[in-house]
């Protein structure tokens, strides 16, 4: 739990769209944060993501099973050190599964298989503007776990990045999933709160780790901008 006394309930945000606070106890914070930090390490690590126009993201990010770069997915660290990207753990694909079946029910949890994780880390300041999980060729449900510092999370609509969007705040252990009609929903990360991690789990900053369903087959994917 984030430390509340009574866990708070699960709330759906839009249609399809669910936040279930304290959704994974300290103890798994611990594993999954752990497995974090070995995913991290180079080959194919944590790197700074740079953008089309030259600017680049404030936030870090390392990718399982399918690399991800601005704009599509491939199978090695294009943008980086062109090592193969590590393979998409099991683990995380029944933990990712397990969270598709307490918000969006068994007969989704039953055709969901993931093969893709973004993890991305949030130093002091960092932020993420909104945008659309649009490379994916699947509208499975995003799954989303949050790790560390709390955030706010800005859920907004499908048709521009603009308003209607509700803002949540997403703490250490908070799961969100976003499927059906909210599958391709704009969203982004307005701000973090330094220094509101729990002090157990010996991270300063936070850390969100995405599931998705690529749909890709075999062959590389690419948005068609940039390389
Ligand atoms: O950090 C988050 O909570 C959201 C991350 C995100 O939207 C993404 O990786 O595409
Ligand atoms: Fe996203």
């Amino acid at each position: 739990m984030s430390g509340e006394l009574f866990p708070l309930p699960a709330a759906e945000i839009a249609p399809g769209a669910v936040h279930v606070p304290g959704w994974l106890d300290t103890q798994e914070q611990l594993r999954l944060l752990a497995a974090c930090r070995e995913w991290a390490k180079p080959p194919a690590g944590l790197r700074t993501v740079r953008m089309p126009n030259g600017g680049q993201m404030s936030v870090r990010t390392v990718c399982l099973g399918w690399h991800w770069y601005p704009y599509g997915y491939a199978r090695t660290v294009v943008d980086g050190d062109g090592a193969p990207v590590k393979p998409f753990p099991a683990p995380l694909g029944a933990l990712a599964r397990r969270a598709v079946a307490a918000t969006l029910g068994e007969e989704e949890a039953a055709r969901y298989e993931p093969d893709i994780a973004l993890v991305n880390f949030y130093g002091h300041g960092a932020r993420m503007g909104m945008h659309r999980d649009k490379e994916e060729r699947s509208a499975a449900p995003v799954v989303s776990l949050s790790l560390g510092d709390t955030c706010t999370f800005r859920f907004g609509n499908t048709e521009n990045r603009g308003r209607p969007w509700t803002d949540v705040e997403l703490r250490s252990g908070d799961l969100f999933v976003f499927g059906g009609p909210s599958r391709f929903a704009h969203h982004g990360v307005p701000r973090t709160f330094p220094g509101t991690a729990e002090p157990v789990l010996g991270l300063r900053g936070r850390v969100n780790v995405t599931v998705r369903v690529g749909g890709f087959g075999n062959s590389d994917s690419s948005g068609g901008s940039g390389y």
